[in-house]
């Protein structure tokens, strides 16, 4: 990797643990300045002084809960108006093991508020400023449960698979505008999600990828032109053809009389 062209600069939110921090460590190491959002600024400082310290690059931290509306407006601003920032990782994100009824609502509400509202403002800030810019990358973390949705908790998987659906519409949006947005589905990846999920065990599991492994795979992905990448999938070929699959429906839906099996004439 060249790391002598300058990169710009990655927004990388989450960046304080896990996926989030592997992101940004990588990213330096590619070249480009960051900055990096979470809430523990204590965490984020520990991230970007490391990171300073191995790669030179100009570091800034920006402590922001992304579930309060007024800290999120602050990093749209941000996304807005710095014309150095290049590529925006929408990463953070939380997630549950509880079912229906287990969950309490109100949590399921901020899981919405981070994992789909915060990621779809983020965008709405950053798309028009990178097709101003005329350049600029969009990484969007989903998961695998966005497609294997029974697997954990409802709301989760919903919300990740609203990550993916966004993701498509925003490639349609924005292909021919100069920038690019890469879906990026992990499957279970050894960090404290699965603390705050509420299975730990999954973070020893004999499935779970390490969050390098996840990223590395990434942004290998990213640099293959991938529009989705799914890490732990072996068979390639079965997400090809998932993506013909869709494709050939979608424009079938169309109709104005009921399919003949309603019986409706
Ligand atoms: N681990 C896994 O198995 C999988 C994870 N994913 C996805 O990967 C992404 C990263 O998760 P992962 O690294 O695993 O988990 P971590 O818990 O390690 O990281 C989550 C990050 O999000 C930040 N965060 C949480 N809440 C907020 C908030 N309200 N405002 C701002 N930042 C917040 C956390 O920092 P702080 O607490 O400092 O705010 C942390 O940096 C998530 O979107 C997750 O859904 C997808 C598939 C599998
Ligand atoms: N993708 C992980 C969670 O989001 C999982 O597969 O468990």
């Amino acid at each position: 990797m060249n790391n002598h062209f300058p990169k710009g600069t990655a927004l990388v939110t989450g960046a304080s643990s896990g996926i989030g921090a592997v992101y940004a460590d990588r990213l330096a190491k590619r070249g480009y300045d960051l900055i990096l959002v979470a809430r523990n600024e204590q965490r984020l400082n520990v991230v970007a002084d490391r990171l300073r310290g191995a790669t030179g690059r100009q570091i800034t931290v920006l402590a922001a809960d992304l579930n309060d509306k007024a800290s999120l407006a602050k990093v749209e601003a941000v996304l807005r108006d710095n014309a150095s920032i290049t590529m925006l990782v929408n990463n953070a994100g939380v997630g549950s093991v509880a079912s229906i009824l287990q969950a309490d609502v109100d949590k399921m509400e901020e899981m919405i508020d981070l994992n789909i509202t915060a990621l779809t403002r983020l965008s709405y800030a950053a798309a028009p400023a990178f097709v101003a810019r005329g350049a600029g990358t969009i990484v969007n973390i989903a998961s695998v449960v966005g497609i294997a949705v029974e697997a954990l908790n409802g709301v989760y998987s919903a919300s990740k698979s609203y990550v993916l659906s966004f993701g498509h519409s925003l490639q349609k949006d924005l292909a021919d505008k100069g920038v690019r947005v890469q879906t990026v589905m992990p499957g279970a990846t050894a960090t404290e999600f699965w603390d705050i999920a509420g299975y730990a065990p999954q973070k020893t599991s004999e499935i779970t990828m390490s969050a390098e492994h996840c990223v590395d795979a990434a942004l290998a992905g990213l640099d293959a032109g991938e529009l989705v990448t799914i890490p732990g999938l072996h068979e390639g070929e079965l997400w090809t053809r998932w993506e013909a699959d869709r494709r050939e429906i979608s424009p079938k839906f169309r109709n104005a009389k009921p399919a003949p099996r309603y019986g409706i004439v």
